[in-house]
């Protein structure tokens, strides 16, 4: 297994964020995370990404300790919050560029042009990061992050700032990243803009995992459903 969590648990002062959660994905597997507001999806994937210290559990990513082995997690595992934190100093090239140096990744120029191409940044190459919309920081964090390459993507809120082809180029993007033996967890809460995309779907209520199972087995059990999110919906109501 790529990520393996077994018991999480995590607790802000008097807050029970993540209550005892233990699940599985394998490599190559795009993974919808979904769930309402402070169900625990940004507070699990800040686990996952090194960021937080769990309470209690297990995790293993790659099967890297995320907070024992930090320093070989950030080749591993890249986390974009849906608000990127940017140098503000540095242009969209020299983004590319420092990520580059700080990760030790030869020749880059060319991945790196194709890249902000791709997310309609190249124009952008010399401005700085501070003159760039809510949905270019965005798209240039997720660039930075396709740079490095890492085997485990950690996309959280990805689509809120970006517009319709944006959207349709970052889930192109996904899919064809987990086509290469990568794991993608992209946390929306919009099923039935990611659905196409992911081959497991991971619901999360109340700090729990109420839901995870592959997309082709939920809209096999439904198959009335005229999409995955009624699907989704319906397999909600047998749950309870
Ligand atoms: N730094 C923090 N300190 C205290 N409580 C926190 C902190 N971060 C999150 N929480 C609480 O933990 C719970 C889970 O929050 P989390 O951000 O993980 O949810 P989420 O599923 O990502 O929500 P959303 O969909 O709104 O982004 C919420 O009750 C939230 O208020």
């Amino acid at each position: 297994m790529m990520i393996e969590i077994t018991h999480l648990q995590k607790l802000y002062d008097d807050t029970l964020a993540v209550k005892d959660i233990s699940i599985s994905i394998p490599a190559g597997v795009v993974c919808g995370l979904v769930g309402p507001n402070g169900a625990g999806k940004t507070t699990t994937l800040r686990c996952l990404a090194g960021l937080i210290r769990p309470t209690a559990g297990e995790i293993r990513v790659h099967g890297l300790c995320p907070i024992e082995d930090q320093v070989e997690l950030k080749r591993n595992v890249a986390y974009v919050p849906d608000d990127p934190p940017l140098f503000d100093d540095l242009s969209v090239g020299q983004h590319l560029d420092f990520v580059a140096q700080l990760y030790r990744i030869a020749d880059h120029r060319r991945r790196a042009y194709d890249l902000l191409e791709r997310f309609e940044l190249l124009r952008k190459y010399d401005s700085a990061v501070t003159s760039l919309s809510r949905g270019m920081r965005q798209k240039l964090a997720i660039a930075c992050a396709y740079l490095i390459e890492p085997p485990v993507l950690l996309l959280d809120e990805p689509l809120t700032g970006l517009d319709p082809p944006g959207i349709r180029t970052l889930l192109d993007s996904i899919t064809q990243y987990a086509g290469r033996g990568n794991t993608v967890i992209i946390s929306s809460h919009l099923l039935a803009m990611i659905g196409d995309v992911c081959d497991q779907v991971w619901m999360m209520h109340g700090g729990t995992v109420r839901y995870h199972g592959a997309t082709t087995a939920l809209r096999a059990s439904f198959p009335q459903a005229e999409s995955l999110e009624q699907a989704f919906f319906a397999a909600m109501t047998v749950v309870g």
